[in-house]
């Protein structure tokens, strides 16, 4: 039997660093990192995802405002709230909750964002950071991933790792974050040929495909290590169930290590949102004050996260 990788234990790890840095951050520079959630519509769904985010935020004393915009909300009045969260120096990242409802444009809405704020790490320029191999703030999903997979293997030089996806939210910044951890990196999605005999080449799989059970037993070498990204809602006798992109149950039986759905990526998703706002904080202090809490760059958080 496979290795269980548990999201939830381990973000509450993080969770626990993250707190430990509010708190210095409140001691000697008197901030309180404040996140600010704009959620536009109704959607059921996104509301208990922001609900979560500002649930564990208040655990680890990061201060969050919620926006709450109504489904008809123009692009004009979502440009304007985040141009006055922009200049406000209260509030130290921005998450503008995806997807958008149709009359609104994403690519400018993430674009207005000011690249210090932008603790999705979706901005063009932070994106570009991350390709080009510089410090930035990284996509929380990947970067969960990434903590999950440190856990595993001590070092993930050289390994085969295919992510089945290439969305701009996960499939394409996870390759990335795979390369610069020197994986052989490979990228499946929709028209992706043998997929199936690809992934069983791979030391590694990540699934984030958003297809209920796409990835079986027979697409896994014996010994890999799966990580399931996706959230499918599912009805099973009227009660609402949350599965991922991997059929847990067969492939457990094969796999070194898989992460499960719920309690895997999900949770690591939210801690490494509340990382990236304390992050985002440090980026926003002058130089000598970023050198001041120099403990808290990319490199020296990533390595607390490695398998000791
Ligand atoms: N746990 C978490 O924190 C998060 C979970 N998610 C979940 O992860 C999943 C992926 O999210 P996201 O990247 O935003 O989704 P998208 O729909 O944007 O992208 C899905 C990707 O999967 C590919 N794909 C779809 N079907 C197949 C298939 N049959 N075989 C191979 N590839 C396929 C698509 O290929 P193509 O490009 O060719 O269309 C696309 O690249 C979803 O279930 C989502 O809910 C997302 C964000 C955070
Ligand atoms: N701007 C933006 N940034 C995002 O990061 C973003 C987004 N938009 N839109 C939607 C997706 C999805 N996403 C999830 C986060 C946490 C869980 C999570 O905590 N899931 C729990 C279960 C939660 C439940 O029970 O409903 C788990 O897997 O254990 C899931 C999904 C972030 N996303």
């Amino acid at each position: 039997m496979a290795q269980l990788i548990d999201g939830k234990a381990l973000s509450a790890q993080v969770l626990q660093q993250v707190a430990a840095d509010v708190a210095l951050l409140k001691a000697d520079y008197d901030i309180l990192p404040t996140l600010a959630v704009v959620l536009v519509g109704e959607d059921p769904a996104s509301q208990v995802y922001v609900r979560n985010k500002m649930k564990r935020a208040s655990e680890v004393g990061i201060g969050s405002r919620e926006h709450l915009l109504d489904a008809g909300t123009t692009q004009d009045e979502l440009a304007q709230l985040i141009a006055t969260l922009n200049s406000d120096p209260l509030v130290h990242g921005i998450l503008v909750q995806l997807p958008l409802p149709a009359q609104l444009d994403e690519d400018s809405v993430i674009a207005s964002i000011h690249p210090d704020k932008d603790v999705d790490g979706f901005h063009p320029l932070n994106v570009g950071a991350l390709a080009a191999g510089r410090d930035t703030l990284v996509p929380c999903t990947p970067q969960g991933c990434m903590i999950m997979l440190n856990q595993v293997h001590s070092n993930l030089s050289g390994k085969n790792a295919v992510v089945v996806g290439r969305s701009n939210i996960v499939g394409k910044p996870m390759a990335a974050l795979l390369l610069q951890a020197n994986c052989t990196v490979t990228i499946a999605h929709s028209r992706t040929q043998n997929i199936e005999s690809l992934c069983r080449q791979a030391d590694i799989v990540i699934a984030a495909a958003g297809r209920m059970a796409l990835v079986d037993a027979t697409w896994i070498k014996p010994g890999a290590t799966v990580i399931d990204v996706g959230i499918n809602a599912i009805e099973i006798d009227g009660k609402r169930k949350l599965v991922g992109d991997v059929a847990f149950e067969a492939v457990s039986q094969v796999a070194g290590a898989i992460s499960p759905v719920p309690g895997g990526v999900g949770p690591m998703t939210i801690a490494c949102l509340l990382l990236n706002t304390t992050r985002a904080v440090t980026r926003q202090l002058a130089c000598p004050l970023e050198q001041g809490v120099g403990a808290m760059n990319t490199t020296a958080r990533s390595d607390r996260y490695v398998r000791s």
